[in-house]
């Protein structure tokens, strides 16, 4: 490993009453990126906001180039050289890529000129493709990302932390992601990479890291780091084999024809079959979600509002109680039942279970995420659109998700996945819409193609001539 930059001995911490870093010790070199992976809960935000100085170390040490280090603020640990490029990144929308850039900086209050002239220097040392007087609300999820870096640069980083900032990339966004975190290490800042695709992970990092139960358990090298290694040092088992048998299609829940939306190029015909999964994938632009969205209203016109639609953690959702959302459509339930069956609910997916009566926003992120899919396990709904239902969850947990939705299609509902995630697509889904450019390119039976092939018409709209094996079809290794 290079020359120490951080050193973190014996760390604790607490939320609230809870004891979640527990006599942790991490160390990361100039200049390196460090992976960091745990399953939910296992106390990787805590530790981001210990050394990002949100919150103030309890116990243990940290050395910054071998100089004491305890932050009080994360101004403090800024000025240290310590910045933070948080999930969801959090600026306002109006705020220019220039003045996010150097909004922690003495440039912060300077007139126009003087700030463009300071980002247009930032800028060149990138070679990053964005306009400094673009507001951050227009700029796609990697475009903010990149501006983020920007900013960190301009702060003069030495070490960046990035929370889960990939979640929210497609993968040709990862790629753009992962070029400007190798520039910042050339430039010799390190970086702190937290995430939960595995293969993500260790593709970018040098060093892998895993924490469990609030301490590191290990810490490999990338390039020789196992993900079923990976996955029994942060789980303290293994994930038990997952096979999906082929589910034959039902009975016609809904046919469109001609839907058309805004980010369609042309309308489009589909039938969801009850009984099977039918998977959305698609860059960003593409139109993926504006089909989803278009779908959803679709089965909600002709089921008679038959539709559970989950995106994400809602603010509504956030506030409940998270027994309510736990054991939501199970009826009938008095007080003392329902906390049982969200106990049980929460210990199948390997969820908290300190404190059922508090609102689901007290949870971890991946909880967060947990309680959602647990959501929708009990509808009465004919039609369940999913997007992006795995997005933070751990490894673990995100078997118990298939199983969710298997159990769905078991009950002979048509269910809709829009994910970012193709290993994910091939082992969830029946079919396979790709949109490229506005358009549903192909829809393809999964047992039939593989990650690339997918790929090739999400990338290009059509699918590259290659090698067919003999069984017809290559599916892609288990998922991770
Ligand atoms: N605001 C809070 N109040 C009470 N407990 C909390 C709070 N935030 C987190 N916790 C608890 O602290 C523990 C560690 O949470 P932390 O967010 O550090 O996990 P994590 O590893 O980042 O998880 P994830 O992968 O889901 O983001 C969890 O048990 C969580 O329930």
């Amino acid at each position: 490993m290079p020359h120490t930059l951080l050193e973190i001995r014996g760390l604790h911490q607490y939320r609230g009453f809870r004891h979640v870093l527990r006599g942790l010790d991490l160390t990361i070199g100039h200049a390196e990126i460090l992976g960091l992976v745990g399953r939910n809960g296992s106390g990787k935000s805590t530790l981001i906001k210990t050394v990002g100085g949100q919150l103030a170390p309890r116990e243990g040490t940290m050395l910054l180039d071998g100089a004491p280090y305890g932050p009080q603020s994360p101004a403090q640990a800024r000025e240290a050289g310590v910045s933070v490029i948080e999930q969801d990144f959090a600026v306002a929308p109006e705020v220019t890529v220039v003045e996010n850039m150097l909004r922690h900086t003495d440039l912060a209050q300077a007139p126009r000129q003087e700030q463009l002239m300071r980002g247009v220097q930032v800028l060149g040392r990138t070679g990053f493709d964005l306009d400094l007087e673009r507001p951050f609300g227009e700029l796609d999820p990697a475009g903010q990302a990149l501006a983020e870096v920007l900013r960190v640069q301009a702060e003069g980083a030495r070490l960046v932390i990035f929370d889960e900032v990939s979640a929210v990339l497609d993968d040709l966004e990862i790629s753009q992601l992962h070029a400007a975190a190798r520039l910042l290490r050339e430039s010799g800042c390190s970086i702190l990479h937290i995430a939960h695709r595995l293969e993500e992970v260790t593709a970018l990092s040098d060093r892998v890291a895993v924490v469990r139960d609030g301490v590191v358990v290990e810490v490999v090298d990338a390039d020789r780091a196992e993900a079923d290694d990976l996955v029994r040092a942060m789980l303290d088992r293994g994930l038990p084999e997952r096979h999906q048998a082929q589910r034959p299609a039902g009975r016609e829940v809904l046919t469109v024809r001609g839907l058309a939306a805004d980010g369609l190029a042309e309308p489009v015909d589909l039938t969801l079959h009850g009984g099977q999964v039918l998977g959305v994938v698609g860059l960003r632009t593409s139109g993926a979600r504006d089909l989803v969205l278009a779908l959803a209203r679709q089965a909600e016109a002709h089921t008679d509002g038959r539709v559970a639609h989950v995106a994400g953690r809602s603010d509504d959702q956030l506030e409940a109680r998270q027994s309510d959302v736990l054991t939501a459509g199970l009826e009938g339930l008095d007080e003392h039942e329902r906390l049982q069956a969200a106990f049980v609910r929460a210990i199948e997916f390997e969820m908290e279970t300190s404190n059922l009566h508090a609102p689901v926003k007290n949870l971890s992120g991946g909880d967060q995420q947990k309680a959602s899919i647990a959501s929708v396990a009990e509808t009465t709904a004919d039609v369940v659109v999913l997007e992006h239902p795995t997005r933070g969850v751990d490894v673990g947990a995100r078997t118990r998700a298939y199983d969710v939705v298997d159990e769905l299609v078991a009950r002979g509902k048509a269910v809709v996945v829009l994910t970012s995630d193709l290993s994910e697509v091939l082992s969830m889904c029946d079919r396979v819409a790709v949109l490229h450019q506005g358009r549903v390119v192909a829809v393809l039976d999964t047992a039939d193609v593989d990650e690339d092939v997918v790929m090739d018409y999400a990338l290009t709209g059509a699918s590259a001539p290659r090698r067919v094996s003999r069984e017809g079809g290559r599916r892609s290794a288990p998922r991770h």
